[in-house]
């Protein structure tokens, strides 16, 4: 026998193509199509099965398809010696035919008869068995190689057609495919969308799992909400704003050293950056930090730590600029506002007046029917303090302020620092539930376990619940102001978490350096015409680090900003100096000294290291050091005049002023103007300058010369050839 069709051989042994497709596929040699030619061996094979199987042809047509399944396992179980037994087994099989048939059939029929139609095959390969009792001992024919599908597959943002097909136990050639009829053009590196994802799982009848990536480096996914059931009253945290001298710091003290004693009989006040106070039995928080700069820091770095923002005005001087920018920053905050009017005891005190000039920002007395609470005081004799107290209590109260104790804590360095003997230093506030000496914690970029607690009072505690401050040490490295902090269920993710966040700030600090390379630098200036003074900042405590970096932020030359690269407490380290080196930055320390290792790579990169002790000192010379780098600024000086006594056209040189220089000097590289009964004709640069046959650098006054003006020939006798240059004018 020779060669021949799919189509003939199924007409020659009176079944269909298809079936005879599947069975090839049984066989392991794969056809196109119906009309695909059979090589004679493969024929012979055919004819083996065929021939011998003539008499169950009947079968084959009809019953295989009555057959129950149970029968058909059965009829396998009694011809076990075909290693199509495992096969016939295979449930997905089922599974993904009976997709098939309810949903893509037709469109499979059309592009996936030749090979993949599973429920053709299914369908085969219960006829394969039926023969197969029938037919013992004849050819059987070698599993295919499909596996089983699985039940179900998971992805994470996104998978390629490979790794799917992989997932799947598939050939990409015919995700690919399935793609397609499903109107997806994809190759077998391309990325799919979630929905070609979900579209061909569902196809193949494969449940199918998006899995979200929780970065646990990110500390925000443990500033989870707690449920209603679990929370309970907090303490409320207020911050001191004001104008300068209105008695922020004086307020501070007095309602600390009239309450915190009077609760814990015998405690020594210590300065950690933050105080509770007990007031009818509910305790208050107040940072320590009194103005608005801290307060604006913390929640640039997106911590909002205050409840409740007290603005002192001192009633003899009213309503002043740093009292508008408290007012605003508490409201950009959100955070409600009382007002104590302070200085109440002097003389010269109005307080109706600052009243009156708060109704300008929207905050009016209760007696003049607004809703802002104004407490008249005395900072200095402590009067009215204890109703201001009882205000933010009150405050608080409107302001349902709750925590869960019961979790694991989270919340907000309000300082930190170097200690020699301590180490790493830093005040937290905890802002929900309850942190505990022990506690493996990430904090910021730093990690590690809670060594020892201090509270204000300068005490040893184990535990501080929500709205404490506390001193803690025992991290690996000191976290900035308004970094947030959340204590881990174990130490090694602390660990990996507080290593990974480092290292991310790393990279995003060596991208920034990246940014501003040589490369790019001319690409960034021309672009934004904006030239920046790259900075590295030192100071032996981090609360100065963060005033000098405001002080300089707030520096403005003409086009020139200041650019704070990094910042940090403690000494200047190599660290330090390879960045500065790297983007182009002066290393300013503040009460600190570069160590040996800085010294030596500083003198070897070449970067400068100023160092002090006056912040205004800082500020002074950076402000020049700016205007020193500024694009100079340029000024016309005119320096000499010529008369036009004779003209000379020329061809191809122009016209020729024959001149006499009768003031100053004309010189090569000046421009000129042409000026004509006292009027500017042209204004532009000169071509050649001549003294006699010969070109010449300057003609002083009193000698002739030959002048072209370049792109300007209508030059006269008696014009006046006016020179000038622009110079350099020193800020
Ligand atoms: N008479 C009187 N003087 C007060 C009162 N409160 C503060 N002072 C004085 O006002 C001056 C400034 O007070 P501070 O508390 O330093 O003011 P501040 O707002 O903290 O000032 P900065 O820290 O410079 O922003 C000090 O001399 C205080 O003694 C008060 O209630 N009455």
């Amino acid at each position: 026998m020779s060669k021949m069709r799919v189509y003939e051989y199924a007409k020659k042994v009176n079944v269909s193509s298809k079936d005879i497709i599947s069975k090839l596929k049984d066989m392991n040699i794969e056809v196109s199509n119906h009309m695909a030619t059979i090589e004679e061996e493969t024929v012979n094979k055919l004819d083996h099965t065929y021939n011998k199987s003539t008499d169950t042809k009947e079968n084959m047509g009809t019953k295989s398809r009555g057959n129950s399944p149970q029968n058909s396992t059965n009829s396998v179980n009694e011809n076990d010696n075909s290693p199509s037994k495992e096969k016939v087994k295979s449930a997905p099989k089922n599974r993904e035919g009976k997709k098939h048939s309810q949903e893509t059939q037709s469109k499979e029929k059309k592009v996936f008869n030749n090979n993949n139609n599973t429920n053709k095959k299914g369908r085969n390969n219960r006829n394969n068995k039926k023969q197969n009792r029938n037919v013992k001992s004849t050819f059987v024919p070698t599993p295919p190689k499909k596996k089983e599908l699985p039940e179900k597959i998971t992805f994470t943002e996104s998978l390629t057609v490979a790794e799917l097909a992989k997932k799947l136990h598939r050939e990409p050639s015919e995700v690919i495919k399935k793609l397609f009829m499903l109107g997806v053009m994809a190759t077998i590196n391309q990325d799919l969308e979630k929905e070609a994802i979900e579209l061909i799982a569902t196809d193949y009848g494969v449940e199918v799992e998006e899995e979200i990536l929780v970065d646990n480096t990110d500390l925000d996914t443990y500033f989870t909400e707690d449920d209603e059931g679990s929370v309970e009253e907090r303490p409320s945290v207020v911050t001191i704003m004001g104008h300068v001298d209105h008695g922020k710091t004086t307020l501070l003290d007095s309602i600390r050293n009239t309450k915190v004693t009077e609760g814990e009989a015998g405690g020594i006040t210590q300065h950690i950056g933050a105080y509770q106070v007990t007031v009818d039995g509910k305790k208050i928080t107040f940072l320590d930090t009194p103005g608005h700069a801290a307060f604006t820091t913390m929640r640039a770095r997106g911590a909002q730590v205050t409840d409740i923002a007290i603005i002192v005005v001192a009633a003899d001087d009213g309503v002043m600029p740093q009292t508008v920018e408290a007012i605003n920053h508490a409201k950009a905050a959100e955070v409600p506002i009382i007002i104590a009017v302070n200085k109440m005891d002097k003389e010269a005190a109005n307080p109706d007046r600052v009243m009156q000039e708060l109704t300008e920002y929207e905050l009016v007395p209760e007696a003049w029917g607004g809703d802002t609470i104004f407490v008249p005081l005395s900072a200095l004799s402590g009067d009215g303090i204890d109703d201001l107290l009882e205000m933010i209590v009150l405050v608080s109260e409107v302001e349902e302020l709750k925590a869960n104790p019961n979790r694991n804590a989270i919340g907000t360095v309000i300082e930190a620092q170097l200690d020699k003997g301590r180490g790493s230093v830093a005040t937290l506030l905890v802002q929900n539930g309850t942190l505990r000496v022990g506690d493996p914690i990430v904090v910021g970029n730093t990690f590690g376990r809670v060594r020892a607690m201090v509270n204000d009072l300068g005490r040893r505690v184990k535990d501080a619940g929500p709205s404490t401050p506390v001193e803690i040490t025992g991290l690996n490295d000191v976290p900035q102001a308004g970094d947030r902090f959340a204590v881990l269920d174990d130490e090694k993710t602390a660990r990996a978490v507080g290593e990974s966040r480092a290292q991310q700030a790393l990279q995003a600090q060596r991208s920034e350096k990246s940014r501003v390379s040589l490369d790019n630098l001319f690409e960034q200036m021309k672009q934004g015409e904006m030239k920046e003074l790259n900075l590295v900042l030192k100071a032996d405590v981090q609360g100065s680090v963060e005033a000098l970096a405001a002080s300089l932020q707030k520096i403005e030359v003409e086009g020139v900003n200041v650019k704070i690269i990094h910042t940090g407490a403690g000494a200047i380290n190599e660290s330090d100096i390879s960045l500065a080196a790297a983007s182009n930055a002066i290393v300013i320390g503040f009460n600190v000294r570069p160590d040996v290792n800085a010294k030596r790579a500083a003198e070897a990169e070449d970067v400068e290291i100023r160092l002090h002790r006056i912040i205004y000192n800082v500020i002074e010379e950076i402000e020049s050091a700016m205007k020193g780098m500024l694009d100079p600024e340029f000024e016309e000086k005119i320096i000499g005049q010529a008369e036009v006594r004779q003209t000379f056209k020329v061809s191809k040189v122009g016209t020729i002023a024959g001149s006499y220089v009768v003031e100053g000097k004309i010189s090569r590289d000046s421009g000129v103007r042409l000026i004509r009964d006292g009027i500017v004709i042209f204004e532009g640069e000169l071509d050649a300058l001549k003294r006699f046959k010969d070109d010449a650098k300057e003609v002083a006054k009193g000698y002739e010369c030959g002048i072209t003006i370049k792109n300007f020939n209508d030059i006269k006798e008696g014009d006046v050839i006016e020179a000038f240059i622009m110079e350099e004018i020193k800020r």
